[in-house]
């Protein structure tokens, strides 16, 4: 649905994308996460059709940007990070607006205006002006101008940024309805949690070059160097976590949350750490807790990532 292969633009000396190769299939979700500067809004206003690339190839629906990009307009939806709303004008007229110009007609206009209305949950605001929308609506009313048309493929730049916690869950919450529809969607953001649990796929980039392609698991097991348990044998936690020390296997112990939990970080080479529980059952020990340290998504980003913008 999405290919690219070898992107670039240069601003003169400035590579705000280099050699991008990725590829989106049907119903792909893709969520395109980096820092500020990284090359996200380049990518989608090229694939958009709305900036040429210094060099390189891409085709959207299989259309190539060079020679289709008519074809590729009326495929999509792109909804960009920043968009104008009009004066003046109710949220239902701003559809309409919109629907004109992609040439749906008559009763047909009015049908997928209210349909779209209810897709993105603001048919109680039809007849508001759309400046008096929030932040939250605006973005929803912006994504339900790029359904009208019915693209198979969704360019969303940010949709999330600017929401409070409450908005940011709604538009989650729509993106995972789009996906249940079968869009296929790229969407980008600087968050990484925020994408993590509506997206098959992730891609992870900086400073124009995508240092990570592939799915979120991968992401997390690329950047965990040590396999780290939460282990507690409740009252003998601490004689527990001296007997642990001792373990070949087990780099380092700590004990957390005044004493009820023991923190065991494995050594690098170990890829499993239910042996802990066997272990210390054998040691005499009536285990009350042995699970895994989730992952914090934040610190997989940073891991990946330098934090270096242009
Ligand atoms: N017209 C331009 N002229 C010169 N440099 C540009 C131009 N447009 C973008 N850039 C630079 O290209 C780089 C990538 O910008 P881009 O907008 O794609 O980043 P982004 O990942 O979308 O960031 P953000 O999250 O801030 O929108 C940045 O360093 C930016 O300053």
């Amino acid at each position: 649905m999405i290919e690219t292969r070898d992107l670039t633009k240069k601003y003169g000396d400035l590579y705000a994308l280099e050699r991008l190769t990725l590829k989106l299939d049907r119903g792909d979700v893709y969520g395109f996460i980096g820092p500020n500067g990284a090359g996200k809004t380049t990518t989608m206003r090229i694939l958009a059709t709305l900036l040429n690339p210094s060099w390189g190839e891409a085709s959207v629906c299989g259309y190539s940007i060079y020679t289709g990009a008519k074809d590729i307009r009326r495929a999509i939806g792109y909804m960009p990070d920043f968009f104008g709303v009009y004066d003046d004008m109710k949220v239902v007229e701003y559809l309409e607006f919109f629907a004109a110009a992609y040439r749906i007609q008559g009763q047909e206009r009015k049908k997928k205006c209210e349909q779209v209305l209810e897709l993105v949950d603001l048919g109680y605001k039809r007849d508001a002006l759309v400046t008096s929308l929030s932040r939250g609506m605006t973005q929803r009313l912006g994504l339900a101008r790029v359904l009208l048309h019915e693209p198979q493929v969704l360019l969303l730049d940010e949709p999330a940024s600017g929401l409070d916690p409450r908005a940011r869950i709604e538009m989650r919450e729509l993106l995972k309805e789009l996906r249940s529809m079968g869009k296929t969607i790229l969407v980008s953001s600087h968050i990484l949690p925020e994408l993590a649990d509506i997206c098959n796929k992730i891609g992870i980039i900086e400073r124009g070059k995508l240092l990570f392609n592939g799915d979120v698991e991968t992401a997390i097991n690329q950047v965990r160097q040590q396999r780290v348990y939460l282990v507690s044998v409740g009252e003998q936690n601490a004689s527990a976590a001296k007997k642990l020390e001792r373990f070949s296997e087990v780099d380092h112990v700590e004990l957390i949350e005044r004493e009820t939990q023991i923190r065991v970080a494995l050594k690098n080479d170990q890829e499993d750490g239910s042996f802990l529980a066997e272990r210390l059952i054998q040691e005499g020990y009536r285990l009350k807790m042995l699970k895994e340290e989730e992952i914090d998504l934040e610190d997989v980003f940073m891991g990946i990532t330098k934090g270096i913008t242009n």
